[in-house]
């Protein structure tokens, strides 16, 4: 118990009964489709690391939605992952109203401009399963109740401390922080960094601790927020995803060791993976 609060420590006893298992009869459709938002063109790095770590952890279909000029590098560099133009707001409310796609990703370099906040909202509406992270969260830095308005389902926002500060302010004692942010904001609140913070707006807390430090490098946010997207994909629920995502995430970390980029911890899932669906 600290300050009130009942904080427990990340394990995967708190999650792994609700780990998705793919069934000997399923298909791929039965493991759930995630879309992540792609950033533009000179940006798509971001968007490529995240998708395919949803891929990675399980999720049946991923695609990458992104606007017409940027389709090539997203094609040509990505094989399973696949990809959606769409032009505008209809197009991916469109696209992610297929019954069959079970989560979306939203903000890893997204941009921070209205399109981006368009989009995010158009997420939101079609009240599935959400991550929201980077960009989808520094761009309601000035509105932000526009967007606490706008959570009506299963959300997780991922903030590293400097995009908390944006929507939240400033962090004071981690923990505290985050579960005011969730209660205020209405969705899991995933605080980044190297004790990693997951709070519901129901007061539940838990702390991933002790990341190694090799962690902290560019584009590792943007694949732990694949990793809860493609549990989420898969059903899992929010919470029970965020808690096992970060767990995944570091563990990967650990695993490879320092020197670590983060295209290195897709590679570090299926050991993992083996221990926890035995
Ligand atoms: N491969 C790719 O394509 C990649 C693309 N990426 C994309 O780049 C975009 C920008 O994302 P970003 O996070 O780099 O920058 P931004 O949102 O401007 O915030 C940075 C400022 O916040 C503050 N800050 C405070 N605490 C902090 C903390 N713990 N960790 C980090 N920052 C912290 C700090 O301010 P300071 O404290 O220095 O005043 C710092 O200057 C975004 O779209 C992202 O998806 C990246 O994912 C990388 C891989
Ligand atoms: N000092 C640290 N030790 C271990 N892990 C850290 C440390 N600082 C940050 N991290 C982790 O590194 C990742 C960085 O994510 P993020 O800040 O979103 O970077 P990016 O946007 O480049 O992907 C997060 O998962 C965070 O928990």
């Amino acid at each position: 118990m600290i300050g009130g609060m009942t904080v427990h420590d990340n394990s995967p006893d708190l999650w792994r009964s609700t780990f998705p298992h793919p069934s000997a009869e399923g298909s791929k459709y039965d493991r759930g489709h995630a879309v992540v938002l792609g950033g533009p063109m000179a940006a798509t790095g971001a968007a490529r690391l995240a998708a395919r770590a949803a891929l990675r952890i399980g999720a049946g279909l991923v695609s990458i939605a992104c606007d017409p000029a940027s389709l090539i590098v997203y094609t040509t560099a990505l094989q399973a992952v696949m990809t959606k133009v769409v032009r505008d707001e209809a197009a991916f409310t469109d696209l992610i109203a297929d019954p069959r796609v079970t989560a979306t990703l939203m903000g890893p370099a997204a941009g921070v401009n209205d399109r981006t906040r368009n989009l995010v909202l158009a997420a939101l509406a079609a009240r599935k399963a959400c991550v929201l992270d980077a960009d989808a969260i520094t761009v309601f830095k000035d509105k932000p109740d526009e967007l606490f308005g706008a959570i009506r389902s299963p959300v997780v926002l991922t903030p590293h401390t400097g995009e908390f500060a944006r929507l939240f302010g400033e962090v004071s004692d981690r923990e505290a922080s985050a579960l005011r942010a969730a209660r205020t904001s209405g969705a899991v609140v995933l605080l980044k960094g190297r004790d990693t913070v997951i709070a519901t707006p129901d007061g539940r807390v838990v702390v991933n601790r002790d990341a190694p430090p090799w962690l902290a490098t560019a584009g590792s946010g943007d694949v732990l927020a694949g990793f809860a997207t493609g549990l989420m994909a898969q059903g899992m629920a929010v919470f029970e995803a965020a808690c096992a995502a970060a767990w995944i995430h570091a563990e990967c970390a650990r695993a490879f060791g320092p020197g670590l980029i983060a295209e290195d911890l897709e590679a570090e899932v299926p050991s993992l993976l083996r221990t926890l669906l035995r």
